[in-house]
């Protein structure tokens, strides 16, 4: 018999005909050419995605362009810019150093010159960046380029909070899935083995670019891909777990140990569940648990990651949190800080933050001073009561 999870992935292949046909798709219907491919980011994720996708070109060239574009946000170090030293040297300096870059992924400093001509574009940067980046691309995309968002974060907007896949795909008109899971851009770089799992539901029946496409386009040896139809679901776990993570991140800055850590951790988890379920409640719940974007990504995050790193930090320095940030991670981003921030004011209009105690506490201690260690009296507030 099939486990629910292979049961799932089987349907899921063989489902590709979708719904949405608004989407149009004159390139992605024509057959097999050579898709060209374009990675917009070239932090340390952005890096490190770009020289999974790069190698793959270079494995398939039945099916991709050999040579991939990756836009990079210019900048000099000393008195060279960043995109020359990734063009010559073939190493990111600055944000994903030590690493090698394939030479046939090639650094882009405009923008529109990166994405124009390509089919597939990846978006990968912090997600503050995207609305200047999608506003200089309006207009300038065909309806039949594909993408896929390896962003985590959400976009907030006055009528609440948007994917951002579902964001690109407002603005820019083309579809757009998500790539998330237990992926820390230091070790998938390294090529230590990972999952991940990529949300997309190919958007019109005659669309070439197929699952199969996109899980060829990231799938390595060491880099394994579940593509699965929950956008809703890996979108939101990969953005939640970062406010989880900077939570896990204080208990070890207080020193308070693994079973604290695992308390606030499962805490965590049902947030992120209940907060998919009341607000896209076409979530699965199984993605939480059975994807590497769930559970796995909580796990991974809370133990290693630049939010938890930061959250330690915050305990131990009492520093202002963005100077801790520019501090720390020179150049990168922790994007729990701001997501913490957009989910308690979407929470907070909704009148919902007292049912987000979690979430409402890890902003309140990064932006209203409550002192981290008020965190057990909090969370027993919720906890079931015996009478
Ligand atoms: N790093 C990881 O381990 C990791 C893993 C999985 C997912 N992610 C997610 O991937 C996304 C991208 O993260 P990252 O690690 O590649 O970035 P990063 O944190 O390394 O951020 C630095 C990048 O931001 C760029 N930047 C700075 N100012 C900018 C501006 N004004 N406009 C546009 N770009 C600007 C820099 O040039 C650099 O490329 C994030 O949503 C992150 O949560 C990161
Ligand atoms: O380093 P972080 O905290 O941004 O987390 C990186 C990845 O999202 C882990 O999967």
């Amino acid at each position: 018999m099939l486990s629910s999870t292979s049961a799932r992935r089987l349907s899921l292949l063989g489902s590709q005909v979708a719904s949405s046909a608004r989407l149009s798709s004159t390139a992605a219907m024509a057959p097999a050419a050579k898709y060209k491919v374009s990675v917009i980011g070239s932090g340390n994720w952005g890096s490190a995605i770009a020289k999974i996708v790069a190698e793959n070109t270079a494995s398939n060239p039945e099916a991709f362009d050999l040579n991939v574009r990756m836009w990079v946000f210019e900048e000099m170090i000393g008195d060279k810019k960043l995109t020359e030293i990734i063009n010559t040297q073939h190493e990111n300096v600055k944000y994903l150093p030590g690493i090698r870059l394939p030479s046939n992924l090639v650094a882009v400093p405009d923008l529109v010159e990166c994405v124009t001509g390509s089919d597939i574009l990846i978006f990968n940067v912090p997600h503050q960046f995207l609305p200047r980046i999608c506003s200089q691309l309006k207009g300038k995309i065909p309806p039949s380029v594909r993408a896929v968002s390896c962003i985590k974060g959400v976009e907030l907007s006055a009528n609440g909070i948007t994917l951002i896949a579902s964001y690109i795909t407002e603005q820019l008109g083309i579809y757009c899935g998500a790539l998330s899971g237990a992926n820390l851009a230091p070790e998938v770089a390294q090529e230590k083995f990972s999952e991940t799992t990529i949300a997309y539901k190919v958007p019109d029946a005659a669309d070439s670019i197929t699952q199969k496409t996109i899980k060829t386009l990231f799938h390595r040896p060491y880099f394994h891909v579940s593509v699965v139809n929950d956008l809703a679901g890996v979108s939101l776990a990969g953005a939640l777990k970062n406010i989880v993570a900077l939570a896990s991140g204080f208990v070890d800055g207080m020193g308070w140990g693994d079973n604290a850590k695992a308390a606030i951790i499962r805490r965590g988890l049902l947030e992120m569940t209940q907060f998919s379920r009341e607000f896209f409640p076409e979530s699965e719940a199984s993605t939480f648990t059975e994807e590497s974007c769930g559970v796995a990504d909580v796990i991974t995050s809370c133990a290693g990651g630049r939010n938890h790193k930061l959250g330690v930090a915050m305990i131990k320095t009492k520093k202002p949190v963005f100077e801790l940030e520019n501090e720390l991670l020179k150049g990168q981003k922790a994007q729990g800080v701001t997501t913490a921030q957009e989910v308690n004011a979407f929470l907070t209009k909704r009148g919902k933050a007292a049912e987000y105690p979690l979430f409402t506490a890890v902003n309140d201690i990064i932006f209203n001073g409550l002192d981290s260690s008020a965190l057990p009296e909090i969370l027993e507030k919720v906890e079931k009561k015996v009478e």
